[in-house]
């Protein structure tokens, strides 16, 4: 009779742990100070402004402004612009707590869809990092993740980068998850009728009725357009489609480009002209709408609500909305998990969605 064969264990004894196989969603955004000090809004600017896909300039003369003049009077002038926007319960900035109801809420939805995933959130720059949240997804077992990065407009200077943060944390593992990443959703029909009906809602919620509605985006350099990004066109076309689903006219649903930064010539027509210039032409009841934040964050609440509300105000005009973005709004949520599920088919059943 032969002997039986002697059977190699299947693992080792001292084998690492193997974790469960599970599906990642990480949401993306660009980040915000820890405080509003002048040291945590120092060291905040430093690592947004130091981002060479956000600054083009050379690097030495910009180390040169950088160092010597923006980081010594912008986080000052910045910290008290922070200060009037603060979550003071949480101690922290609204695009934070925002960013991680969104998460919350995500994690809830697609759950219930399929319990092998696991949704964490990450920021540009500051925390939560994107390497910190790409570990903890692997830690907890996701070994295929979907970045989905919450502009709906791409542009080098933010969607790019924070795929490029989110490869740079792949680059240090031994065993790298599968990354998938969502696209720019500017023209999505879900997207187009989120921001529309949020718009709607809003207007309906006033005590007066808007003569003119302005779309105003985050602004970029206008180098980078002729260099190619297509920001500006996503951007156009979010407009378009969002004043014909309101069925209004260019007079009377406008589009500007906000948040200009340094000399150089950004995206036009800027906003707070754009605002001046419609209360000077006797325009007195205008709603402002910033359908390229997900979030409310500084430049909407602080930039557009208050300084853009002051120059209305200041120039004749008499009624002033700036209306709240998506958020984690139900309409906010919507869009979100749609991009999710969608993005997610052929790792989840197809049945999900
Ligand atoms: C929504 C898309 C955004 C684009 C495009 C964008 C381009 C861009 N931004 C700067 C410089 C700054 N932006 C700042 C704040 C800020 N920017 C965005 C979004 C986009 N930026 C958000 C959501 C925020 C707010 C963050 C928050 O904490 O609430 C700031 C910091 C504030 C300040 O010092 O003014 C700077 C600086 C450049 C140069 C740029 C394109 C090249
Ligand atoms: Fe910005
Ligand atoms: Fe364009």
């Amino acid at each position: 009779m032969d002997k039986p064969v002697a059977m190699a264990p299947a693992r080792p004894l001292d084998h690492p742990a193997i974790n469960p196989r599970r599906i990642g969603v990480l949401i993306a955004n660009l980040g915000t100070p820890e405080g509003t000090d002048y040291w945590s809004m120092r060291r905040y600017l430093k690592e947004f402004l130091s981002d060479r896909r956000v600054i083009e300039t050379p690097r030495l003369l910009w180390w040169f402004i950088l160092n010597g003049i923006i980081l010594t009077t912008r986080p000052g002038r910045k910290g008290k612009d922070y200060e009037t926007i603060w979550n003071k319960a949480l101690n922290e900035s609204p695009l934070k707590t925002v960013t991680r109801s969104q998460a919350e809420k995500l994690q809830e939805t697609l759950t219930a869809l399929d319990d092998r995933i696991v949704v964490e959130w990450g920021m540009r720059y500051g925390h939560p990092s994107m390497k910190a949240a790409l570990t903890s997804l692997q830690e907890k077992g996701c070994d295929r993740i979907l970045l989905v990065p919450l502009y709906p407009q791409y542009a080098a200077a933010t969607t790019a980068t924070a795929c490029d943060k989110a490869f740079e944390a792949l680059m240090q593992m031994r065993w790298q998850p599968t990354l998938r990443v969502a696209p720019p959703y500017y023209d999505d029909p879900v997207y187009i009728d989120a921001v529309v009906t949020g718009l709607r809602q809003s207007i309906a919620a006033l005590d007066f009725e808007p003569e003119v509605i302005l779309a105003s985006f985050h602004g970029i350099p206008k180098e980078y357009l002729m260099k190619g990004d297509p920001y500006h066109c996503q951007c156009v076309k979010t407009w378009r489609l969002m004043r014909e689903a309101m069925g209004l006219t260019p007079d009377q649903f406008m589009m500007s480009f906000q948040s200009r930064f340094g000399r150089a010539e950004w995206l036009q027509p800027y906003t707070d002209a754009t605002v001046k210039a419609l209360a000077e032409r006797g325009v007195k009841r205008l709603a402002v709408v910033m359908p390229g934040f997900s979030v409310d964050c500084l430049e909407t609440l602080e930039e557009i609500a208050g300084e853009n509300g002051e120059i209305f105000h200041h120039h004749g005009g008499e009624k002033f909305a700036a209306i709240p973005c998506l958020n984690d709004s139900p309409e906010g949520m919507r869009v979100i998990s749609h991009l999710a599920i969608r993005e997610l088919q052929g790792w989840i059943s197809p049945a999900a969605g």
